[in-house]
């Protein structure tokens, strides 16, 4: 039969408001058909950042003004632009096992990245202070891939260090936050800065369409600065049809009804996938269970090696990542147990049991 995907890289679209969608993409071509004529502001339409600043105010916490606001074609990119005017030399720390694409992304920029270890608190400060890194990136509100919250106390530790010495920046990429499952979200790093070291950067790709590629970041003042000297002419590479519709989106309530929708279809997803791998596995799995965003780790005993493991799920049509694909540096031993990244946004309910099926056969026979 077909393949079967557990993948973490995608979203479900199935209950995505295209109506709502096209009627603010209609709103927009009504309403700014002389700016759809124009390149437009290169952060982004302004009334786009004041929606984003005043839903990140109500759902994070995040403090900042419209003109903080650049709006970006991914991620990737806006990290790009804001590293590509740093000092070379700069010294940077990411989470391990992290944001594999990150880690690659600033090697190729040249910089020295320093991979972190986590503790049970998320990333180690003390590994980080003596690291001598100047950049420190950070996924707090839901680590990528572990899933770790980190707790309040940690955060204050990190943003110490970030005020400790000069030219200090944390980068708080609260990606997938949007998907809290039980407990309510953690305000975000940048909520809790008095120093403007926080750049707070945030994604639409689990929310709205992946391929919409509409992401964004806040920069404190005195980089903002810095970024509309560096870059006198950057264009804004989003496409400013969807920019305009996604403001009368959310200003019309549709973005947060759709999260809310999503939070709960995703919930039952996931309740069902743990409840029938824990069935299926029973002491041969171990799932920290973290109510939150739309993968989770899970532990298997297994006497498999990861490039077995990732053979066998080809073979058997399942689409599914090993934790290997994050380890940056640290390299875990499998020594008899393997851990999986387990996605819950590509598969039906009607096809959880078929995919349990699946796995239990990747990792248990040969
Ligand atoms: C840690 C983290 N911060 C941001 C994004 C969002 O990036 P963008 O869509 O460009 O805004 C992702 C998205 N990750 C991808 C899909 F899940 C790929 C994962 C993989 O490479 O394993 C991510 O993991």
């Amino acid at each position: 039969e077909g393949w079967l995907s557990l993948s973490h890289m995608s979203a479900d679209i199935s209950l995505f408001p295209f109506k709502d969608w096209m009627k603010c993409e209609n709103r927009a071509i009504d309403e700014h058909r002389r700016e759809l004529a124009e390149l437009g502001h290169p952060q982004g339409p302004y009334l786009t950042r004041k929606a984003i600043s005043r839903m990140i105010a109500l759902t994070r916490g995040v403090v900042c003004e419209p003109e903080q606001i650049i709006i970006g074609a991914g991620t990737q990119l806006l990290v790009q632009q804001l590293m590509e005017m740093q000092n070379k030399k700069s010294i940077i720390a990411i989470e391990d096992p992290g944001y594999s694409r990150l880690y690659r992304l600033l090697n190729d920029m040249g910089f020295t990245v320093n991979p972190i270890e986590l503790d049970n608190k998320g990333i180690n400060i003390k590994k980080v202070e003596s690291s001598n890194a100047n950049f420190l990136f950070v996924t707090p509100s839901h680590q990528f891939p572990t899933g770790k919250i980190i707790p309040v106390t940690r955060r204050i530790e990190l943003l110490n260090w970030a005020a400790g010495a000069e030219n200090r920046y944390i980068i708080e990429d609260d990606y997938d936050s949007e998907f809290k499952y039980e407990t309510n979200s953690i305000p975000s790093l940048q909520s809790l800065d008095r120093n403007q070291r926080v750049i707070y950067t945030g994604t639409f790709s689990k929310t709205l369409l992946p391929g919409t590629r509409i992401s964004y970041m806040v920069l404190p003042p005195d980089l903002l600065r810095k970024y509309r000297k560096h870059y006198p002419d950057l264009m804004q590479y989003s496409n400013s049809l969807a920019l305009f519709a996604l403001h009368y989106f959310i200003e019309s309530g549709a973005y947060s009804r759709h999260i809310k929708r999503m939070n709960h279809h995703y919930e039952v997803k996931r309740n069902l996938l743990i409840e029938q791998l824990r069935k299926k596995f029973n002491d041969q799995v171990c799932i920290e269970n973290i109510p939150a965003g739309l993968h989770f780790i899970a532990q298997f005993k297994s006497v498999k090696t990861y490039d077995e493991i990732e053979a066998c799920a080809k073979e058997g049509r399942l689409e599914l990542y090993t934790m290997r694909r994050f380890m940056l540096k640290n390299k875990y031993k499998e020594n008899g147990r393997i851990e999986l990244v387990i996605g819950f946004a590509n598969i039906d309910e009607g096809e959880i049991m078929e995919a349990v099926e699946r796995l239990y056969w990747v990792i248990v026979f040969d």
